[in-house]
């Protein structure tokens, strides 16, 4: 099992596990959690930690915070941030560290790089990083909208070997074990297929955000980059005696044994396309064979505003989704180039500075 050989691990606790029913924080359930870091930490495994709950922690200093605007959630997040910090700073004698992020951060290369260094920076100093959703400074397009998702890409930031996602239930049911009494706890998933997306369903309690989809999506993304992914029950001590005595008490998620690439793992599960190139069927062609390359004569259109130095989708026509990509072109360009002549395009050779995405910079896309 993964979780002991660890060098580096992400743990992901849930709203209800720090503030239940909205009631403001509690350490009730943080005690074990935080017993289980400090004693990771004194077998040498550096502990980052992704905590949810600011919302629910903020919500009871609201009057009517019964079904609150965006506005009343983005300001309970802003006053429940401080108390939650206030929390667990108190369960450790050693320092703490904040950090807020939203998908506008983790997007951007360079912010991404930037938060990499700070968190290896940290830990490097024995300093505990505590990441949670900036929610206050979040809209739709800049949020990534659960933690579940943000924690498989902290792990990826952080050079993690294992992620464990804590919850309210023991792991992966073949159904919502809170919906029916016969659900069976699934141990081990080698493949995350579309059967495992079938069962995994949304949240049901007060406070928790996407179910057991997004922990889906999360593990997903932590497998292909190689880590080993576990859902716990975080109300229970046992869950981290087990781990640490290197045994699996929810469900364990595989890696993959060849791992993504950093960087195409990163354009992949992290990026997001800030436009797109539509191709024809000889780039398809192209991305089964050894040497990938996107030549002016393939491109169809150019939709979108972007940069060089951007992620772009490449697809076909009919809307197939063939690879991301890191642009050497600015969109400008790429239109230009698109618009010209057949014979022009034919040539494939309009190439003033190299090819339009460098072969190490393709990530092809699973249909
Ligand atoms: N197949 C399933 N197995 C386990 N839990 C499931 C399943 N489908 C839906 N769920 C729901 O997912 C919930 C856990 O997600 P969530 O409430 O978002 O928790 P958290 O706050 O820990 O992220 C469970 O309480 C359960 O109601
Ligand atoms: N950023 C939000 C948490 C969002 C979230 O994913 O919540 P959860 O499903 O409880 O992990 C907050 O601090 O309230």
């Amino acid at each position: 099992m993964g979780f002991l050989n660890s060098k580096r691990i992400v743990i992901k606790i849930g709203s209800a596990l720090i503030a239940p029913n909205k009631k403001g924080c509690s350490s009730f359930y943080l005690l074990s959690i935080a017993q289980f870091i400090i004693r990771c930490r004194m077998k040498g495994i550096e502990v980052v930690l992704v905590s949810s709950g600011s919302v629910a922690a903020g919500a009871k200093l609201f009057a009517d915070n019964v079904s609150p605007s965006v506005a009343m959630k983005k300001a309970m997040a802003a006053a429940g941030q401080t108390e939650m910090m206030a929390t667990w700073d108190k369960l450790f004698d050693f320092p703490t560290a904040q950090i807020l992020l939203t998908h506008g951060d983790l997007r951007d290369r360079e912010r991404y790089i930037s938060i990499k260094e700070t968190i290896s920076c940290l830990l490097e100093n024995g300093i505990l990083p505590i990441l949670n959703e900036n929610d206050t400074v979040t809209t739709d397009n800049l949020k990534v909208g659960d933690n579940d998702n943000m924690s498989a890409m902290v792990a990826a930031a952080a050079g993690a070997d294992s992620l464990i996602i804590c919850s309210d239930v023991d792991g992966l049911y073949d159904k919502n074990p809170n919906t029916h009494k016969d659900a069976k706890l699934i141990p081990e998933v080698a493949e995350i297929d579309a059967y495992i997306y079938s069962i995994a369903g949304d949240a049901t309690s007060l406070v928790g955000t996407g179910g057991m989809k997004t922990k889906i999506e999360a593990a997903e993304k932590a497998v292909s980059n190689g880590v080993h992914t576990y859902i716990v029950n975080g109300f229970s001590e046992r869950s981290f005696n087990l781990l640490l005595e290197g045994n699996n008490p929810g469900t364990y998620f595989k890696p993959d044994e060849t791992p993504m690439h950093e960087h195409l793992h990163w354009m992949t599960h992290t990026s997001t396309s800030q436009g797109e190139v539509v191709v024809d069927n000889d780039f398809s062609a192209s991305l089964e064979t050894e040497s990938v390359q996107l030549t002016s004569d393939e491109i169809v259109s150019v939709n979108g505003d972007f940069s060089p130095g951007d992620t772009i989708l490449v697809r076909t026509d009919d809307g197939t989704k063939l690879a991301k990509a890191k642009t050497n072109y600015g969109s400008c360009l790429l239109n230009y180039i698109a618009e010209q002549s057949d014979e022009m395009k034919l040539s494939g050779t309009f190439n003033p500075d190299g090819p339009i995405i460098s072969e190490q910079n393709i990530a092809v896309l699973e249909n």
